[in-house]
């Protein structure tokens, strides 16, 4: 029995609207079927392979993986089904309009997970709903693979309508990408892994230096525009880190319960501090502190603040010229070392899994799902489902408590909060109310 024989999986194993029926999905609290539309008349259980044209898109920011996705929806489109005739869009959404399609075929695509980045390129903006829907109709295309993350997805949700009011006949599947492990009701987006273990590095090499020395402090900067994901799990992961800033929990320099007060008395124990920061903590702190005005990225992101430089300065200033005492300073910015990297082995397991979960569901004739597991199992998801929450690190859930725990930092309560909390811990009630 040879598997990579093509004809065995076309003939033998795939058995697309089973795959789906077995699939479908799912949300975090439960796991009733959701009707999806289909691309193709009822009758039309999938396409044949001879009919497909498919096409492949990566929008938004780097993330490690996004070529083995490439790579495994090609080859699985290929070798499971057949299909020969697969296009890849370049630069992101505008490359639907304003540039020439790549010819993909297996051969061309082989080697490509082995580098980071993305073959196909990306870009931010240019998401011009109709334009994108004329030239996929124009150029015949009618299975549409989008990777990228949740401005991505809100994108692919409108070409997918725009598509269902023309009456088209095409599949559009949505694969989800994100560093930042922001995407709602997935378990996991695939580069988070690859991106823990890459910040490790940092993170060691910035407890080499600072032990190294006197009264040391490293501060290692991880991605994380709204969630603190990496940051968290890389803090928990290393054990080398005293203090990890998220944006989900804002914090405060002086005083009691500082920020300061924490860091001089490490370094009196410990003679060195190491800090975790993910990029988007403190913003609002800081965007008050330099009265800085809000700028947006060509996607309409905001732009971030660099909160490792301010902090890093912060930190000299006051431990020089307040407290007397010379600070021996590392700061290191590994963000875009971390993004640009390929995927480790479990990242690209992962990868292979949700491009041949796409192509199964675009096969058999599904479309406006997104694919990825939820609570563990392998799911379809409506697209629209996934663009509208954002996941953040819960401050009361398992995970932040053991990383207090294990790091022993301050939660940067304030007095008031922290007699408010001490009440309802006390009491097991809500008494916000009452206050
Ligand atoms: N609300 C939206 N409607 C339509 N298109 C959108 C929307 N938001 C973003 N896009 C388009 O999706 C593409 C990528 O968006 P964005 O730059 O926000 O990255 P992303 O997909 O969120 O990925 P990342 O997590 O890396 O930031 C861009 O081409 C952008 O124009
Ligand atoms: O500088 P770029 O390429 O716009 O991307 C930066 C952003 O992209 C992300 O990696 C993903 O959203 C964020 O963590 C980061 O703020």
């Amino acid at each position: 029995m040879q598997l990579s024989s093509s004809k065995y999986f076309r003939e033998t194993f795939v058995k697309p609207e089973d795959v789906v029926a077995q699939k479908i999905v799912v949300t975090k609290d439960s796991t009733r079927g959701v009707h999806f539309r289909r691309a193709g008349p009822r009758e039309k259980v999938y396409f044949k392979p001879d009919e497909v044209r498919a096409c492949v898109v990566t929008c938004g920011g780097l993330c490690p993986g996004i070529n083995t996705v490439v790579r495994e929806i090609v080859c699985g489109l290929n070798y499971m089904y057949g299909v020969n005739d697969i296009l890849g869009i370049e630069g992101g959404y505008r490359g639907f309009y304003s540039k020439n399609t790549l010819t993909l075929t297996p051969k061309v695509v082989n080697n490509i997970h082995k580098h980071g980045g993305t073959y196909l390129r990306t870009s931010r903006g240019g998401h011009d709903t109709n334009k994108i829907v004329d030239n996929i109709q124009d150029r015949g295309i009618n299975q549409v693979y989008i990777i990228g993350g949740d401005g991505t997805q809100r994108g692919a949700a409108l070409i997918y309508q725009e598509i269902a009011k023309r009456g088209l006949q095409v599949a559009v599947a949505g694969i989800p990408k994100t560093i930042d492990n922001d995407i709602a009701v997935i378990d996991k987006s695939f580069g988070f892994d690859t991106a823990v273990e890459e910040a490790q590095r940092a993170i060691n090499a910035a407890h080499v230096e600072v032990e190294s020395v006197d009264n040391g402090v490293g501060i290692v900067k991880l991605m994380g525009r709204y969630s603190g994901f990496i940051a968290t799990i890389a803090t928990l992961a290393s054990r080398d880190v005293d203090c990890c800033l998220i944006p989900e929990s804002p914090f405060y320099l002086e005083g009691t319960g500082g920020l300061f007060e924490f860091i001089e008395q490490r370094l009196k124990e410990n003679g060195h501090i190491v800090i975790v920061l993910a990029e988007g903590a403190g913003q609002d702190f800081i965007a008050r502190d330099m009265h800085a005005a809000e700028e947006k990225d060509a996607s309409g992101n905001r732009l971030l603040l660099d909160v490792g430089p301010w902090l890093s300065q912060k930190i000299k200033d006051h431990f020089t010229k307040v407290q007397k005492m010379a600070v021996n300073m590392k700061y290191i910015d590994p963000t875009y070392m971390i993004r640009a990297i390929p995927s480790n082995a479990s990242d690209n397991v992962y990868c292979t899994l949700l491009a041949q979960s796409a192509v199964h569901g675009a096969m058999a004739g599904y479309t406006g799902f997104t694919v990825g597991p939820v609570n563990s199992r392998h799911a379809y998801i409506p697209i629209a489902r996934v663009t509208e929450t954002q996941n953040t690190v819960e401050l009361t859930g398992r995970m932040w408590a053991r990383l207090l725990a294990s790091t022993n930092q301050p939660s940067f309560l304030t007095d008031s909060e922290a007699l408010k909390e001490k009440a309802a811990d006390i009491n097991n009630v809500d008494i916000s109310a009452q206050i």
